[in-house]
């Protein structure tokens, strides 16, 4: 007989985070996204794998609602968020419950750490009504605790335009964490990034994920990072999705077969450095 904790947890894997179906995404009639399924468990922390132009950044903004498909669901904790090219009704909540991570931060450079994560996701007129108003003692010490968790408190009333890109990156992490999102996606994190600010990222995205169950998607090129931080790779070529499955399988001659000649930039791309001098 399972334990109450053991039932628990199996009820929250039987309802995926993330449910796609039958996705089909074109620009001015060029197919991004090909009948692309996809199934994320609660808790589950999976990169998006594939050379420029195959379907990742398509693919996350579609999770979201950023972008809308033409054709197929997207289900977020079991609720529709869209279905064949509409945005439910309950997209906005559904959409409150996730993150998203730009590879350029996507902050507000005049303004400070600290407000970047109290206006978190606001639309501009939303976010000047907040600076106005200012926030409560309640909201603030909850946004310091974000930025005390990603590692950056001591910035906290830096303007966004004065921190290095891997703080900005941890100011961008912050909001999520302030808006309580229980996905992240993100995409190409860590692209603009040194090594030692991409390791830290990633290590970062690894903890939420570990230690707090939030559940990650992201988007990588580098192959070596994905290998050394993901146990599950989905990888798309052209829009489709060619893999699915553990890591360990995605191996060199896997992506050979996938991409070809492509697969070079894949494996050699960024940050490799950090693996031949610290971590192998
Ligand atoms: N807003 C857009 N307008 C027109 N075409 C687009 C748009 N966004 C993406 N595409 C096209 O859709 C396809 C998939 O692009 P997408 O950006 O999703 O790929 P990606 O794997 O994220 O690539 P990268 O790693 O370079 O960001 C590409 O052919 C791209 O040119």
């Amino acid at each position: 007989m399972p334990s109450v904790t053991e039932s628990a947890l199996e009820a929250s894997f039987a309802i995926p985070a993330v449910s796609v179906q039958h996705l089909f995404k074109s620009f001015k009639g060029q197919p991004a996204l090909q009948d692309v399924g996809l199934t994320v468990g609660v808790g589950e922390m999976v990169a998006l794998v594939g050379a420029s132009g195959s379907g990742k950044s398509t693919l996350l903004r579609n999770l979201n609602g950023l972008q809308q498909a033409e054709r197929g669901t997207v289900e977020i904790f079991g609720s529709p968020l869209q279905i064949d090219g509409k945005l439910h009704s309950k997209a906005r909540q559904l959409r409150s419950q996730m993150g998203f991570i730009f590879q350029q931060f996507n902050l507000v450079n005049r303004l400070t750490a600290l407000e970047n994560v109290l206006v978190g996701n606001l639309s501009q007129t939303s976010m000047m009504r907040s600076l106005i108003r200012g926030f409560s003692q309640q909201e603030k010490l909850k946004a310091l605790t974000a930025l005390e968790r990603v590692g950056i408190l001591n910035q906290a009333y830096q303007r966004a335009s004065s921190l290095s890109g891997g703080q900005q990156q941890r100011v961008a992490i912050a909001r999520c964490l302030m808006q309580g999102a229980q996905i992240i996606l993100a995409d190409e994190p860590i692209a603009s990034l040194d090594p030692e600010s991409a390791r830290k990222v990633m290590e970062l995205l690894t903890h939420l994920n570990e230690d707090e169950g939030i559940t990650v998607i992201t988007s990588l090129h580098q192959v070596q990072m994905v290998r050394r931080y993901f146990k599950r790779a989905v990888a798309l070529r052209d829009g489709v999705v060619r893999f699915d499955g553990a890591i360990q399988d995605l191996n060199d001659q896997r992506l050979s077969d996938i991409y070809g000649a492509a697969a070079k930039e894949l494996v050699l791309s960024g940050h490799a450095e950090i693996f031949t001098a610290s971590q192998v």
